[in-house]
Formats: C-alpha cells, structure tokens, sequence
C-alpha cells in the first residue's frame, strides 16, 4: 500500500471555460492555464504520481510544451493512472477537496465523480470530492482562484481484495 497527495491553484481570468473534475461548471470567470486548468485533476493526478514516487505532472506534462496546450486533464489523468499501473500499483481509494468561494460546486461533485470513475475504470465509491469555502479569508475567499487538495490510497496490483 502507499499513499500519496497532491496540491494545485489555478487563477480565475476572464473569458475562460471553469472546468473542474472534467465537468464545465457556468460561471462568470474561468481558471487559467496552458491547459484546460482543471485543478482538482492536476491535484489528483499529482497524488497518484507522488504516491508512485513517480514525479509530477509538471514533469510529465511540461507546461509550455504544445502538446499540452488546452490540454484536456482528464486524458492526462488517464495517462497518469497507466503510469500507476505500469508500475505495478491500482487505485484503492481517492479523497479530495476544491477550495472555492464561488460557484457552488455541490450540484456538479456527482457528475465530477462519475466522470473520474470512468476514465480511471474504478467504481464511483473509490472517488470522493467534497467543496469548502474559506469562510472569505485568502486568495480563495477574495475570489482571485481556486485551489483543490487530492489524498489517494494505491494497492499493490497483484493484492486480493479484502472480503
Ligand atoms: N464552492 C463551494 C464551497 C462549498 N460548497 C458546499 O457548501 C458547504 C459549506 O461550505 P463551508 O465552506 O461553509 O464549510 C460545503 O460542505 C459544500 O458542500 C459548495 O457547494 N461549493
Ligand atoms: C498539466 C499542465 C500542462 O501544462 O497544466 P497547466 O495548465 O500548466 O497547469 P499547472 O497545474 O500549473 O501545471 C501542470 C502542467 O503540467
């Protein structure tokens, strides 16, 4: 078993889509970034490589190459989860948070989780995501981003799972 975490903060910018866990959210601002920004699977992705000891994904995914521009997270999260497998490890569990203001994000964490589950092939009940305010205080609470934290638990491939 191993565990990992993973951090990331994008800021809000004008005329940009908020996609947040694969799923466009409407707002009136979105998150900039070379890719399509989407801080909670950088967050996640980042926590799957730590736990792997495998790097990040600014290692992985340089950002400036142009590969990555608009980058889709979701298909570099994928790409992430083979690396995870390719070194002999499969998801147990994953916990995560996104630290917003604004929007209300409740309504969209169950289509977030579905989309998540379905690109890693893990059942909905290994991802969790939850939303928090920072009550106003921070770069948070004065709306300038987001930032989102992803805990991940990685069983070795080869274990039987517990009955
Ligand atoms: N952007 C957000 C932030 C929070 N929520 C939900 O509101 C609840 C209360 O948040 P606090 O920061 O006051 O603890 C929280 O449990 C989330 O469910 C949200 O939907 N969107
Ligand atoms: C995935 C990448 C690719 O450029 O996305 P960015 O939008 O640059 O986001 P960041 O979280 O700053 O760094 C990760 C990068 O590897």
């Amino acid at each position: 078993m191993r565990i990992g975490c993973g951090f990331d903060v994008h800021r809000f910018v004008p005329h940009r889509p908020l996609i947040l866990g694969g799923v466009t959210i409407p707002h009136d601002l979105g998150l900039e970034g070379h890719s399509d920004a989407d801080v909670l699977l950088h967050a996640l992705a980042d926590a799957l490589l730590g736990a792997a000891a495998l790097g990040d994904i600014g290692g992985h995914f340089p950002p400036g190459d142009p590969r990555y521009k608009d980058a889709d997270s979701l298909c570099l999260l994928q790409e992430v989860y083979r690396m995870v497998k390719r070194a002999g490890y499969r998801l147990g569990n994953a916990d995560t948070v996104i630290i917003a203001e604004r929007p209300k994000l409740a309504p969209f964490i169950p289509q977030m989780r579905e989309r998540i589950a379905k690109a890693l092939e893990v059942p909905i009940d290994s991802i969790s995501i939850k939303a928090t305010t920072t009550e106003g205080l921070g770069f948070t609470g004065r709306e300038e981003g987001i930032a989102a934290q992803a805990s991940v638990l990685l069983l070795d491939s080869d274990a039987m799972p517990a009955v």
